[in-house]
């Protein structure tokens, strides 16, 4: 998907195969996590990244730059723009494959500026499988799903146990998530 995509993905990769329960088309995706930087609704100054499902390996998420996400006067911070791709990214491996995975490698080509008040369209791909390495990239297009190229990222994400989750994290907001999302099936 990106343009400066050398070798990419960078090892022989599988097509990535969609879960039979992945949702469908047109499926606008809920917040994952509350307390989730990149989507929750209950982080003040989080992203509130809102995600679609656009074909069976695609997402479009929408990230709206805030005053709170300003690196220079009026315009997106870098690094912010890169957590909006770790979540859009990370949104379309998680619900169209379906399998807990954490990124391992996240790249991003800031391309042109990207002013407060502006909403970047997120079109991330799956881009192939090779075991439990997943490659999946994006292009972050300026107001518009067809808008112009500001940023662009490719990332590799790894899948996971859920003892990643339990031995790392918390596992009692971890048990108390997958008491609401059940049929993720990540209930230890
Ligand atoms: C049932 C579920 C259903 C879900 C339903 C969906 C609902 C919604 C879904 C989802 C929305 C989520 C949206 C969130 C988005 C944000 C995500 C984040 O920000 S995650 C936090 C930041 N990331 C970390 O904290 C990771 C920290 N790193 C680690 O824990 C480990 O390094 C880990 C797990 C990545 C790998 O460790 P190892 O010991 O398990 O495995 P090793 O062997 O080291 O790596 C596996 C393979 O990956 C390669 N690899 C690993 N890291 C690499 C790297 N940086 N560069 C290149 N290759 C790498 C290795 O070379 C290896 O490859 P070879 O199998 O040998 O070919």
């Amino acid at each position: 998907m990106s343009d400066t995509a050398q070798n990419w993905p960078p090892v022989e990769v599988q097509d990535p195969k969609p879960h039979p329960d992945a949702p469908a088309k047109g499926t606008t995706l809920g917040v994952h996590y509350s307390h989730c930087f990149g989507c929750g609704d209950e982080v003040d100054a989080g992203l509130r990244i809102r995600s679609t499902v656009d074909d069976d390996t695609v997402v479009v998420s929408t990230f709206t730059v805030s005053p709170e996400h300003q690196g220079a006067p009026g315009l997106a911070h870098g690094g912010l723009l890169s957590a909006a791709f770790d979540e859009a990214l990370g949104s379309t491996v998680g619900n169209l494959l379906r399998v807990p995975a954490v990124t391992g490698r996240l790249e991003t080509d800031f391309r042109s500026p990207v002013p407060v008040g502006s909403t970047l369209y997120i079109v991330a791909k799956l881009d192939g499988v090779a075991g439990r390495k997943i490659y999946v990239s994006a292009d972050g297009r300026l107001d518009a799903e067809d808008g112009p190229v500001a940023v662009q990222a490719r990332a590799l994400f790894v899948t996971v146990g859920v003892e990643h989750f339990l031995e790392h994290g918390d596992a009692q907001q971890l048990r108390e998530l997958g008491e609401r999302h059940a049929d993720w099936d990540i209930n230890p």
